[in-house]
């Protein structure tokens, strides 16, 4: 069977935050995408993922979820009553279903249990409802659709919170099974989820559902894959911090992993390289302006028209010293290197000098303590936290000096095209 004209469209919370959202979504669907040969990709709905996270928290603490779990159930719920007046209506049924196990879900959540892995039970939950809802909902518009379960396509192993895909299973899984349905009608799945040989649900890093989109796109050998997003592109910052901001109409892929890596929030950074590989197209799209041109991430000779600003909030900055007044051997680099693998903890910068050294990562309290309880032996080590790092890629002076302006810097480093600095949240 061809699989040569798919597409695969991804939809992010914001686009499925309410009934009108997911009016929205129909009618981009019906006009840019057709009724058949389309995957569409969809995340839980609005900040569904931050509550469930919260709900587990009060769960393993052994506190209370009842006030949390009805509020989650009551948004759901009012859009579902939008969406779906009648009551006799299977999807109200099918919500209420996937809601009883979630209840039960947080139920069985003991206190000393395997967090990440009960993580993923729990915190998946928002792209059942949200597919659920959008399967019943594209079907009363009439596009015909089979709503399918990433997790039984998607085939990780159980690195929890962050699966690591096995391709080849992944691959043969969705060539199985998707180029029929595709031709039939739509198929709509869940992002963020994979699943375990074992069937156990595991999810793919937050905001992983780009990477999901990218995965079945892969598999699919699809003709391009499309993120709808509430800006009008890929941006040379993100607006909500830079007034200024303008679009890339076209940017390659080294450019666009370059920016997710330092922390572009818009794109997931494991996304673009199965596109990549293909060298399928991935548009960036408005949800709000479907007709505007929106950006082509694809295999081009990238014209630098603005330098991209990035910022990465909750940084954390730890300096590791030797303790007697020797240098900071390669040997030192060493044992910290494998504490910081060991713990999953990831490098945003770093930078070494003669008696200590020094990383900028995401502030994750737990970790930290653990990496401090692991080396304080062996270094004296100091962390600052509440801090911001900035990347500025293709920097001239003026972007350099705007950045530069009212900060106190902890740490600056500079390469031919990229400039970077930390320093406190506060200064803006
Ligand atoms: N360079 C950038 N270009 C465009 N948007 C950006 C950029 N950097 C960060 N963003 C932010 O990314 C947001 C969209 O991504 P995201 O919230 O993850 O979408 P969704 O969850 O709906 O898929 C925008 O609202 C914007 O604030
Ligand atoms: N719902 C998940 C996965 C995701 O990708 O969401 P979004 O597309 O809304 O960023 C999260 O919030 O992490």
């Amino acid at each position: 069977m061809s699989t040569e004209r798919i597409k695969v469209f991804k939809f992010g919370g914001a686009s499925v935050k309410s009934a009108e959202a997911f009016r929205n979504l129909a009618r981009i669907v019906q006009t840019h995408g057709g009724r058949q040969r389309l995957l569409v990709v969809v995340s839980a709905m609005g900040k569904t993922t931050n509550a469930l996270e919260a709900l587990l928290g009060q769960a393993y603490q052994q506190q209370d979820v009842a006030p949390g779990l009805a509020e989650l159930k009551e948004y759901h719920l009012q859009v579902l009553q939008e969406l779906f007046p009648e009551q006799e209506h299977p999807v109200h049924q099918r919500l209420e279903h996937l809601f009883e196990l979630l209840r039960h879900q947080l139920q069985r959540i003991a206190s000393g249990s395997n967090f990440d892995k009960v993580y993923d039970q729990t915190v998946s939950f928002g792209e059942l409802f949200s597919s659920a809802i959008l399967h019943h909902f594209l079907a009363d518009q009439g596009l015909v659709n089979h709503l399918i379960d990433s997790r039984k396509y998607i085939q990780t192993d159980n690195n929890w919170r962050e699966g690591r895909v096995d391709w080849t299973w992944t691959e043969r899984l969705v060539r199985r099974d998707l180029p029929q349905l595709l031709q039939e009608g739509l198929v709509i799945t869940q992002g963020f989820l994979g699943g375990t040989n074992n069937g156990l649900t595991t999810t793919l890093g937050r905001e992983g559902s780009d990477y999901s989109a990218a995965i079945f796109a892969y598999c699919l050998d699809a003709e391009s894959m499309s993120i709808w997003k509430d800006v009008e592109g890929l941006l040379n910052a993100d607006p909500k911090y830079f007034p200024d901001t303008v679009r890339y109409p076209e940017i390659s892929y080294q450019e666009t992993i370059e920016m997710a890596y330092y922390g572009a929030s818009v794109i997931h950074p494991k996304t673009l390289k199965p596109l990549a590989t293909k060298k399928i197209p991935l548009y960036v799209k408005s949800f709000l302006n479907p007709e505007g041109e929106g950006t082509q991430i694809c295999d081009c000779r990238f014209v630098v028209t603005a330098p991209a600003y990035i910022i990465k909030e909750r940084q954390c900055l730890v300096s590791f010293g030797v303790k007697d007044f020797t240098f900071i051997s390669e040997k030192n680099l060493g044992t910290i290197f494998n504490a910081l693998s060991e713990l999953r903890i990831k490098i945003n910068l770093m930078q070494n000098s003669a008696i200590s050294f020094s990383i900028c990562t995401d502030d994750n309290p737990e970790k930290l303590q653990l990496l401090i309880q692991t080396l304080r032996d062996q270094f004296v080590i100091h962390y600052n936290t509440e801090l911001r790092l900035y990347t500025v890629k293709n920097y001239d002076a003026a972007s350099i000096n705007r950045i530069l302006q009212g900060k106190r810097v902890l740490l600056e480093q500079r390469t031919r095209t990229t400039f970077q600095l930390v320093c406190r949240s506060q200064d803006v």
